[in-house]
């Protein structure tokens, strides 16, 4: 399928999604959102993605949000319409998703990297939620995802001043899990994006599932749907497989189901 506002490609098991509006430096439209979602759901299909890597340019991931398109927007409409409702589905994807972050990402672009499962930056890469600048507040999660990520001082600090965090602060903040030279980003992202993908896809799905209810429930509740998704994947052929390899000390020759 042919897009505007990004391009894909598959590289072996792994779908990458590289954002692509270089003049608004990847400003999300709503063409963007409707186009990204697009895209994930054909990854999403595609029995032969494992895994799937979000990127921007070396410049900007994205620099938030289209302000242009949102300055003329009035309220009962956007109320109605329920403005960025389609963005939620980003984040509520079965495969993993990997942020390759460097450059901007700015309010909606800190924002849909949080939705990744986790993020790798450039060390160019700068963090931030510059909606109190323009009026407004964060509109696709950032209080409640970066707030998560960060605990609530930092998250505070940075929603109430606009203050960006550089990739090192980033990374010692618990805001990404690894920051590499701007020049080795994707390869970096690929080589992590490739061995989660070579992982029974179950597996994956499951143990990414499982961690994201940490956001959502209590300790007791989480250890309960562990439990019950573990027993589950005793289900798959590749639990047979993972676990007979072992034993008869070979590698697994996963299927994917
Ligand atoms: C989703 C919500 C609800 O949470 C809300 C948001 O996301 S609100 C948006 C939050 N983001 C920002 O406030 C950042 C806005 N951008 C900037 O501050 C600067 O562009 C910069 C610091 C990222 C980069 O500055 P610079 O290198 O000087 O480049 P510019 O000349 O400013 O930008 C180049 C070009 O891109 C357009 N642009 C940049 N950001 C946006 C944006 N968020 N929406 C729309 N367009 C954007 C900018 O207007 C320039 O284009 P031209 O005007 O020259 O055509």
């Amino acid at each position: 399928m042919a897009y505007e506002t990004i391009l894909t490609e598959v590289k072996g098991r792994v779908g990458v999604i590289t954002l692509n509006r270089p003049k608004a430096l990847n400003a999300l439209n709503s063409q963007l959102i409707e186009e990204l979602n697009l895209a994930l759901d054909d990854y999403e299909r595609n029995p032969d993605i494992g895994c799937i890597v979000l990127t921007g340019s070396e410049k900007a991931f994205a620099a938030g949000a289209d302000i242009k398109e949102m300055s003329v927007l009035e309220y009962p409409q956007i109320y109605l319409d329920d403005f960025f409702a389609q963005a939620d589905r980003i984040g509520q994807r079965r495969k993993p998703l990997i942020a390759a972050v460097a450059g901007y990402a700015l309010g909606g672009g800190c924002e849909l990297a949080l939705m990744c499962d986790f993020i790798y930056a450039g060390d160019n890469a700068r963090f931030g939620q510059p909606e109190i600048n323009l009026g407004v507040l964060p509109g696709i999660g950032g209080t409640q995802r970066l707030t998560r990520a960060l605990g609530k001082a930092k998250a505070m600090e940075m929603c109430l001043t606009g203050r960006q965090m550089d990739a090192k602060e980033a990374e010692t903040a618990g805001l990404v899990a690894q920051v590499f030279p701007v020049g080795q980003l994707l390869e970096e992202t690929l080589k992590a994006a490739n061995t989660i993908a070579e992982k029974s896809l179950p597996s994956t799905m499951m143990t990414k599932e499982a961690i994201n209810r940490v956001f959502e429930t209590s300790l007791a509740e989480g250890v309960r749907f562990e439990r019950r998704i573990f027993h589950a994947i005793f289900a798959t052929h590749d639990q047979k497989e993972g676990m007979n390899a072992f034993v008869e000390k070979r590698k697994p020759d996963f299927k994917h189901q």
